[in-house]
């Protein structure tokens, strides 16, 4: 098994970037794993009490189960991932099975970050985008997708993205093997990656 672990700031790209490199490539081959999916599972808390969390730290994520499902995987079984709702801000009842692929892609803000996680990782991938590019595409996104008002997005931007991502998604670029300038389509770097996983599918 080949397993990417692609990182990169809020709205820089790593789901469009993952979603070109899978397009291509055989279905039953690669399978795909988001971080966002081992948010902690809040359900014990009220609505009001989960919107103080910091989604951004470290401490949000269940890097525990994360790390273990990768193992399994690694194994040949197939996991149960979870499924995080945005709307909801915590996990939901229901899970996913997820069997265990040639190539595994490890998506997420804060993947190359932890060092265990990042040990799992055959080739490590950091999306850069400007901050400025960010928000913009984070403003319309959550705005649109994630139920999020203006004021929400900005202030959560202001008090716990752009303070993390300076402590703990920027330094970690420096874990990355290849770099992705992502302020524009990057059809290239996208083909350099497919194809470093076709030669290690063959
Ligand atoms: N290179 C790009 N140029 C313009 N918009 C982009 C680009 N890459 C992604 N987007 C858009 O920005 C938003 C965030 O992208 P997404 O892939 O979800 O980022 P991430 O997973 O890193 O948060 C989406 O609406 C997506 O369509
Ligand atoms: N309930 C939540 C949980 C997380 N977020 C934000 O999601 C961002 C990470 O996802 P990307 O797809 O943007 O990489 C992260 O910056 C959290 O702030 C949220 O808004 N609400």
């Amino acid at each position: 098994m080949l397993i990417l672990g692609i990182a990169g700031g809020t709205g820089c790209g790593k789901t469009t970037v993952v979603n070109q490199i899978v397009e291509q490539l055989p279905e039953n081959e690669v399978g795909v794993i988001s971080q966002d999916s081992y948010y902690n599972d809040l359900s014990h808390m009220s609505r009001k009490e989960r919107t103080k969390i910091n989604f951004d730290h470290p401490n949000s994520i269940d890097f525990n189960l994360l790390i273990e499902h990768i193992d399994q995987l690694r194994e040949g079984k197939t996991v149960d991932t979870p499924i995080y709702s945005f709307v909801e801000e915590t996990r939901m009842k229901e899970t996913i099975p997820t069997p265990p692929r040639k190539v595994m892609i490890v998506e997420g803000i804060l993947v190359l970050s932890n060092p265990k996680l990042r040990d799992l990782f055959d080739i490590k991938i950091f999306v850069h985008a400007d901050s400025d590019e960010r928000l913009i595409r984070r403003l319309q996104r959550d705005t649109q997708e994630r139920g999020h008002d203006l004021n929400k997005v900005l202030t959560r931007y202001q008090t716990a993205v752009k303070p993390m991502h300076l402590q703990f998604i920027e330094p970690s670029k420096e874990f990355a093997d290849i770099i992705i300038p992502n302020n524009r389509y990057n059809t290239v770097a996208v083909d350099v990656v497919r194809t470093i996983i076709n030669n290690n599918l063959t």
